[in-house]
């Protein structure tokens, strides 16, 4: 649940706390560029000595960030460097190679009072495990957090963007959206990990369902990806997530950003699904991470085996596979019925309670 009341939450020694980002991709990179403007010492590593050097050769990342100038205070480095002296740790690599760097995190040195920040919008293979929920168990719940909303990298290093900084730990969730807020973004506090998470991926998946269906009409795009999102939310909900992540910025509010953005690397997964484009030739036309690809069917599988009815994620996952046609999709989220609302029913009142009821009604207001 959002937290407005929070008192305002300093950090102890601006410009002292040392930052480091792990994955030098396109939101690593600007998620650095703010940590220098908020006045941490922060360090980029990337994942190789050779990527290392040229991003600090050329001031820029023109891989995957152009036209965005590294600041002279942000260091660059491998990740061989380690992490000895970070006091908050961003990891900026997407889900499906999260599993190894979080194994590493200790044996790279991961001090034992630092925190660790996830930035994926995604789940981790093989089970489907939020990334958070791997990090709480080897790190404790209060050194772990996750940021969510709005977000893509370019606008939010030139104009800003919607955060929301999640943690069962108040003081982290604070810190972390004093900082994004000293850099001039706006942050929410959040204290609803598992739910930003969740709704990071739902809007993930949704894109790409609408991407695969707009070519068909925009009421089946619009179904598709109402039928995702609830489909996921009655998932998250059993997972204790709180509705107001799903209805806020980490969620309906990420799913507009990306499901109209013409750079949405996720919606334009789905458009070419619906060319025809085989799911494992995607990533590499889009040179980026593309979490729903790697995350529907992880999901779809954690969908049923916790017993959540998911017709539409099973058929995405089966449309990524290719077992599904475009048609076939097409026409299971233009039938699909969700299932119906539980209205509870009281019972009518016994004759002697309706008695009571008659006789103890104030005779003034009596007709
Ligand atoms: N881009 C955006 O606008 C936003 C992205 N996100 C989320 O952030 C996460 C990262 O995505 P994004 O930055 O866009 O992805 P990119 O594809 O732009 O970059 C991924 C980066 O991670 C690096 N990497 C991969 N594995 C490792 C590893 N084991 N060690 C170190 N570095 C590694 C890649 O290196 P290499 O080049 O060697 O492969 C690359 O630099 C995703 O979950 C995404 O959903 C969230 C909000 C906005
Ligand atoms: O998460 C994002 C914006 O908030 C980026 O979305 P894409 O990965 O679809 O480009």
């Amino acid at each position: 649940m959002a937290d407005r009341t929070l008192p305002s939450f300093s950090l102890s020694l601006p410009g002292t706390r040392r930052a480091v980002v792990v994955g030098a991709g396109s939101f690593g990179t600007a998620v650095a560029v703010l940590l220098v403007r908020a006045g941490l010492r922060t360090t980029l590593q990337a994942r190789t000595a050779e990527q290392a050097d040229r991003l600090r050769a050329d001031r820029e990342n023109r891989v995957y960030l152009a036209g965005v100038e590294l600041p002279r205070e942000l260091r660059v480095e491998s990740v061989e460097s380690g992490l000895a002296r970070a006091d908050l740790v961003f990891l900026g690599v997407p889900s499906r190679g999260l599993d190894a760097v979080i194994r590493g995190l200790t044996g790279a040195g991961l001090p034992p009072r630092a925190a660790v920040v996830s930035l994926a919008k995604g789940l981790v293979p093989p089970d489907g495990t939020a990334p958070t929920i791997l990090l709480r168990d080897g790190f404790g719940a209060d050194r772990v957090a996750v940021i969510g909303g709005p977000a893509h990298a370019r606008e939010m290093v030139a104009d800003g963007a919607g955060l929301v900084a999640a943690s069962a730990s108040q003081e982290l969730a604070a810190t972390l959206a004093g900082v994004f807020t000293r850099a001039g973004v706006v942050c929410e506090v959040s204290n609803d990990p598992i739910g930003v998470e969740l709704a990071g991926a739902a809007k993930n998946a949704a894109a790409l369902a609408a991407g695969a269906t707009e070519g068909q009409g925009l009421n089946a795009a619009g179904a598709a990806a109402g039928h995702i999102f609830a489909e996921i939310w009655r998932y998250a909900e059993a997972q204790g997530a709180r509705p107001e992540s799903f209805i806020g910025l980490a969620g309906t509010g990420d799913l507009v950003a990306t499901a109209l953005a013409p750079q949405s690397r996720n919606r334009r997964a789905g458009e070419l699904l619906a060319e025809g484009v085989a799911s494992h030739e995607i990533p590499q036309r889009i040179g980026q991470a593309v979490e729903s690809l790697d995350m529907v069917p992880l999901l779809a599988r954690a969908l049923g085996a916790n017993g959540v009815e998911a017709p539409v994620t099973g058929g995405l996952s089966r449309l990524i596979a290719g077992e599904l046609p475009l048609d076939a999709w097409v026409a299971l989220v233009r039938t699909t019925v969700p299932p119906p609302a539980r209205w509870i029913r009281r019972p009518r009142p016994g004759f002697w309670a309706r008695m009571r009821a008659r006789f103890s009604r104030d005779p003034r207001q009596a007709s």
